[in-house]
């Protein structure tokens, strides 16, 4: 097996295309799949025993979106999930998955430091695929801090503050513990040697992504040791 890693351009080409009127996908249901397999993901590594407080840190985009999805699954996974989400939209749908996360009772935070010390897990839903340019306010110290912690970082797609072609260039980000990539890999997971799943589980015909067989109901599949090349 050999995966097709993506351009941040045709990462954003495949994303349209699934919504499109061919793909006949709806943002809310790529989330909802998003999120789970990231959920699914954590619970295949960190025991909810020993890991059970787990923060989110959920950026502006669907990144972050998938973030509060992967709060809610995580809740009903028997975790204690937390969430800090410093910069958030009036779009309907993060408010339709802030409502879903009060309704658990998940408790949102605004102070990332004192949350980081009373928690053992930490979801990277900061920055996903669209992620470009230096790191802006308020994330700029997020991310200063998530490079300070000592406790595991699982990331969304791409892990935050690395170009998504080239990587942790200046080594201005974090590595992760865990990766976790949406329908395909993304170029810069090429630089990538921790945990690594594919989640999504999308098909996408046109591009002849070779993508795995998840197995079973499995909504993630483990890639750590597969091999991948440029699309
Ligand atoms: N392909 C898939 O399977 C799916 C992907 N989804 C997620 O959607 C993500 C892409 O979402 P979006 O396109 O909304 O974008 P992102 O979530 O990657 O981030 C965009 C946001 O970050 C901000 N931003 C970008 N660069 C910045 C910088 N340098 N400093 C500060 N802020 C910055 C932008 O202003 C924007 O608000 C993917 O990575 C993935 O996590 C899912 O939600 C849907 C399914
Ligand atoms: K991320």
């Amino acid at each position: 097996m050999t995966l097709k890693y993506l351009t941040q351009q045709l990462a954003k080409t495949i994303d349209e295309e699934l919504m499109s009127q061919a793909g006949g996908f709806s943002i809310d249901q790529l989330m909802e799949l998003a999120g789970l397999s990231v959920a699914q993901a954590i619970a295949k590594v960190y025991d909810n025993l020993k890991y059970p407080r787990v923060l989110i840190c959920c950026g502006p985009g669907n990144n972050g979106g998938d973030g509060l999805v992967a709060a809610r699954h995580l809740f009903h996974f028997g975790y204690k999930p937390n969430i800090f989400y410093p910069k958030q939209t009036k779009n309907e749908l993060y408010q339709r998955l802030i409502v879903q996360c009060d309704n658990l009772n998940i408790p949102f935070t605004n102070n990332l430091s004192n949350q980081l010390k009373q928690s053992d897990l930490v979801i990277d839903a900061i920055f996903g695929f669209s992620f470009s340019g230096e790191i802006r306010a308020p994330f700029d110290q997020v991310i200063q801090m998530l490079k300070e912690t000592k406790l595991p970082i699982a990331s969304i797609d791409i892990p935050s503050a690395w170009d998504v072609e080239k990587g942790n260039i200046n080594g201005r980000g974090f590595t992760p513990a865990i990766l976790i990539s949406l329908t395909s890999p993304k170029l810069c997971a090429k630089q990538y040697n921790g945990i690594h799943f594919l989640g999504g589980r999308n098909l996408e015909k046109k591009y002849d992504l070779q993508l795995p067989l998840y197995p079973g109901t499995d909504q993630v599949i483990d890639i750590t040791n597969v091999s991948g090349e440029k699309l």
